[in-house]
């Protein structure tokens, strides 16, 4: 089975098609439900996240953070931010890659690099998301708990900056229109062009659904089949898209276009 992180926007053709990209964002649908019914298992743990916690002997600021930098700087000398699709939460402190990079084919435009809004998928995450789905309360699984952090992080960062394939195949696709409201700064111009109700529509019915068939307690009690039990409420997921996912997605695309012409 191809697994969604395997399986990149480039890797076979050098011009980003809209429907190779919309193909990777469902396939992250399974990635992102599955990490956060991970988390979900585990309360929220607020001590990690406290800066003056001091959880981590030696070190300042919360184990939360302590734990990314770390895995980031390992991923990175492995060279996983050699790729366009990937963002790093602390990209200032990362070691070079120590892996010869075999990927020759850009397809984004060089200003993409400058379009990471890590920063805010961050404080969205553990201030917004996390309680809506994750039960109050501290069973101190704090190793546990922070590496499903990471999963469910890197996998709806890389969801959201996808926002950058998604508008270069729509720029692609209609350039004259794009290149008018690039040039005349028009952001809500911007938005509207790139705005599909429609998937976006079917977006959320999905991940709710995927949310009902992945965190679906399984039984083989034939009576009590456990149906109607969920790891996570489909409708928070549901929730999580239309309010975050998707539109810091769309704030990615509109960022990426303004610099398009650069
Ligand atoms: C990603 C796209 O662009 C926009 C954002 C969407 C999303 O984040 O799921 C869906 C539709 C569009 O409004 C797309 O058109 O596929």
């Amino acid at each position: 089975m191809v697994k969604a992180e395997s399986v990149s926007v480039n890797d076979s053709a050098s011009a980003v098609s809209l429907d190779g990209v919309r193909d990777a964002l469902i396939r992250l649908e399974d990635t992102i439900v599955f990490s956060l019914i991970e988390r979900a298992q585990y309360p929220i743990n607020s001590a990690m996240y406290d800066e003056s916690a001091g959880l981590v002997a030696g070190q300042r600021g919360s184990l939360i953070k302590f734990f990314m930098k770390r895995t980031e700087a390992l991923q990175a000398e492995a060279g996983r931010y050699e790729s366009e699709e990937e963002n790093a939460f602390f990209p200032d402190c990362l070691p070079c890659s120590l892996v010869p990079s075999r990927r020759s084919t850009s397809v984004l435009h060089p200003v993409a690099k400058m379009v990471n809004i890590n920063k805010d998928i961050w404080d969205v995450y553990i201030n917004r998301l996390l309680p809506l789905f994750a039960a109050q309360g501290d069973d101190g699984n704090y190793a546990l708990a922070a590496a499903s952090d990471l999963t469910c992080l890197q996998a709806i960062s890389r969801r959201i900056h996808y926002g950058k394939f998604v508008a270069e195949a729509k720029f692609l696709d209609d350039s004259q229109e794009y290149t008018r409201l690039i040039r005349a700064r028009d952001r809500n111009g911007l938005m509207k062009l790139l705005t599909v109700e429609a998937v976006e529509k079917m977006v959320k019915l999905r991940v709710e659904k995927k949310a009902e068939t992945f965190g679906q307690e399984v039984t083989l009690d034939p009576i009590n089949n456990g149906s109607g039990n969920y790891k996570i409420d489909p409708l928070v997921v549901a929730r999580l898209y239309e309010e975050w996912l998707i539109p810091l997605t769309k704030e990615v695309e509109v960022e990426y276009l303004l610099r398009r012409l650069d």
